[in-house]
């Protein structure tokens, strides 16, 4: 199970981040730790605003804010946390309010590896291919994507299935946040580019099955993953 980025403040909801943040072990924690054990299921909880534990030991709420995702086993156990490397610099809020994640983050579930990133980072290929080269198999995004750029997401979610060979799984916010119509339109496509499965714009819950077998087929049949260039070197003029 999926849920989006920042549902628990609006991803766009600024004014929200510092207010709403919580250390990760905080109320978001316990009770998305609670519902993964009570369904037994594997949960990528979204992102909350973490307030990370300060440097210098000064008083509590002082250290700073990360939008950081949680993943759960389905026994309630925290698989992974990933605080979102690429901030979002477009209008200021997220790049100045929140701290730079730094580290990839991948979870291997019985049946695929997991690679984790968090909405604008769709835009960063980059990163997926590092997170290929990991491992990942399955590549998990939770977004608070305004319905004004809707046709970059589906585009880039594609993108970045096709060019990995790898699952794409984004769940997107629905609704308005802070003014901003979001896109909704969470969307499953297939490490073929083929669109599994696509949410309206209103909230929705979207069930997908799928053969994680089908990355490694994908792989071997069209092997263009294998035929990467590596470390090229700049022009010399
Ligand atoms: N929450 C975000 O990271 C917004 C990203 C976005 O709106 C875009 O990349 O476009």
């Amino acid at each position: 199970m999926v849920l989006p980025e920042l549902w628990t403040t609006g991803a766009f909801a600024y004014d929200k981040f510092a207010t709403e943040a919580e250390p990760l072990d905080g109320p978001t924690y316990e009770a998305m730790a609670k519902a993964a054990s009570d369904a037994g299921v594997w949960l990528h909880a979204g992102s909350i605003p973490e307030r990370a534990a300060s440097d210098s030991g000064s008083a509590a709420g002082e250290g700073p804010l990360y939008n950081t995702s949680l993943v759960f086993s389905p026994s309630g156990e925290l698989a992974a946390s990933y605080r979102k490397i690429h901030r979002f610099g477009f209008d200021k809020g997220e790049a100045v309010l929140m701290g730079a994640g730094s580290e990839l983050v991948t979870v291997r579930l019985p049946e695929t590896t997991v690679g984790v990133a968090t909405c604008y980072d769709l835009r960063f290929p980059e990163l997926f291919r590092s997170l290929v080269t990991a491992g990942a198999e399955t590549l998990v995004i939770p977004a608070g994507w305004p319905e004004r750029r809707r046709p970059h997401w589906t585009l880039l979610a594609q993108a970045r299935a096709v060019e990995n060979q790898a699952y794409v799984l984004a769940c997107g916010t629905a609704g308005t946040h802070a003014g901003v119509p979001q896109a909704g339109h969470s969307i499953v496509v297939d490490p073929w580019g083929e669109v599994l499965a696509e949410a309206g714009t209103g909230e929705e819950i979207l069930t997908v099955e799928f053969d994680p077998g089908k990355v490694a087929a994908t792989r071997e049949q069209f092997p263009a993953l294998k035929d990467r260039v590596l470390g090229l070197e700049p022009p010399r003029h």
